[in-house]
């Protein structure tokens, strides 16, 4: 396992194809598949890795601010460990642009089409682990399922090809470092791939099983085919999030709870306001779009969050699940506790917050039979659920 900051696997991710077989007016990889945009997908996966790599990203000049935009919103980012070139005129230019951003730690590069939106973490953890075993160039094949022709300029067959000896080979593709810098230094001719270049170069490069979810989206046939995978399975798009808070009771601080502001009620202590209804909901869908938490994307330093009002993390929160492609579905809240008696108020919160977040918020409430901080009468603890599921072009543009 390297340290974080000393990455040795280098991911990059190529987006800076114009698409034309796919006919569209955006490049590939910013057109949308199940609500998000492809590089946003082939984006997550890499995120998804075991071991967390560099990843450059190449795409045409005047879609670089989208990109940085869209891979820091993208479910899985943690850190700054993502950079975002101008790719090159052939896919092979683009490489060696990407190259170019490589960290010194860096050992081995894996070489990905972002329009293998679908390819699984799993594979890239694959051929990253192989790479380091046999410290040579791998690449991700599957057998060739067709009767394979080779034919004249006028199409007529020439032979039928002996298939048992070919493989349809995918990305990504896994090589040593000083392999494939070198073979991109001594590059003469444009090739498909890099496995082509670096065996030009006269490097081995093995192939291992590749995975029928990592096809390429080349025409519109296989975008169709993507979003029916998408939406044929049941939980596809779907996001589940759990959080949890608690505070002390604060007689010198008024009282939020639930969004609303309880006059004349003990107050719970806070950086904050100490809505724990509200915090608990942001916990939950953070965790929903692993985005961290609470603490970790607004912390305590930030002066204009002293004494915020939980509406506002609730709303600031949304636009980052927003802007990750989701939205929300539904909000369960548990809230625990001796006092206030929520019940009174129950449908004027759950109201407020069904709005804040435009989905159904419920919120129950129970005491813990004095058991605990709770029972003891220290103070409240919340427990959220949430449910999101990703965004599609029937969803209405949310505002924030
Ligand atoms: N100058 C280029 C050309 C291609 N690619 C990337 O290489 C991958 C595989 O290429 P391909 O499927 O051929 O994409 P396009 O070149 O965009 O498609 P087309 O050939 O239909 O224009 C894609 O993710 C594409 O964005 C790239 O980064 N830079
Ligand atoms: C790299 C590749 O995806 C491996 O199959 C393929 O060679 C890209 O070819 P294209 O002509 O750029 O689609």
């Amino acid at each position: 396992m390297s340290r974080p900051d000393l990455p040795l696997i280098a991911v990059i991710v190529l987006g800076a194809g114009n698409g034309t077989r796919l006919g569209r007016a955006e490049p590939k990889a910013f057109v949308h598949l199940a609500g998000r945009p492809t590089l946003a997908h082939a984006l997550e996966n890499v995120f998804g890795m075991r071991e967390s790599p560099q990843i450059i990203v190449t795409v045409p000049q005047s879609f670089v601010p989208l990109a940085i935009e869209l891979a820091r919103a993208v479910p899985g980012n943690t850190g700054d460990c993502v950079t975002v070139v101008v790719g090159g005129a052939t896919r092979q230019q683009s490489v060696a642009a990407a190259l170019l951003k490589l960290a010194p730690s860096i050992k081995i590069v894996l070489v990905h089409d972002a329009a293998r939106p679908l390819t699984p973490s799993m594979v890239f953890d694959s051929i990253a682990a192989e790479v380091e075993r046999t410290q040579a160039a791998v690449v991700p094949g599957l057998p060739v399922a067709d009767t394979i022709k080779r034919i004249d300029e006028f199409g007529l067959v020439v032979e039928t090809v002996d298939r048992s000896v070919l493989t349809a080979v995918q990305t990504p593709q896994g090589f040593p470092r000083d392999e494939l810098v070198r073979a991109h230094a001594l590059a003469k001719y444009e090739f498909t791939d890099d496995s082509a270049l670096v065996a030009a170069a006269g490097y081995a490069v093995s192939v291992i099983a590749g995975d029928s979810l990592a096809f390429k989206i080349t025409t519109a046939w296989e975008l169709r085919r993507a979003e029916q995978l998408f939406s044929g399975s049941a939980a596809a798009g779907i996001r589940v999030g759990t959080g949890t808070d608690a505070h002390a009771y604060d007689d010198a601080t008024p009282l939020w709870l639930g969004g609303l502001f309880w006059p004349g009620v003990a107050g719970l202590h806070g950086h904050s306001d100490g809505d724990v209804v509200c915090h608990a909901i942001c916990d939950a869908m953070l965790s929903a779009v692993r985005l961290g938490d609470l603490g970790s994307v607004f912390g305590t330093a930030e002066p204009r969050l002293a004494g915020a009002r939980g509406e506002v993390f609730l709303r600031e929160t949304l636009a980052l699940v927003k802007d990750a492609g989701f939205v929300v579905g539904n909000v369960s809240v548990q809230l625990v506790g001796n006092r206030p008696k929520f019940a009174p108020r129950r449908l004027e919160s759950e109201s407020l917050l069904s709005h804040i977040l435009n989905a159904t918020v419920s919120i129950s409430a129970t005491t813990t039979d004095s058991l605990g901080f709770t029972g003891r009468g220290e103070g409240m603890a919340a427990i959220a659920t949430v449910l999101l599921h990703a965004r599609t072009a029937a969803d209405p543009a949310i505002t924030v």
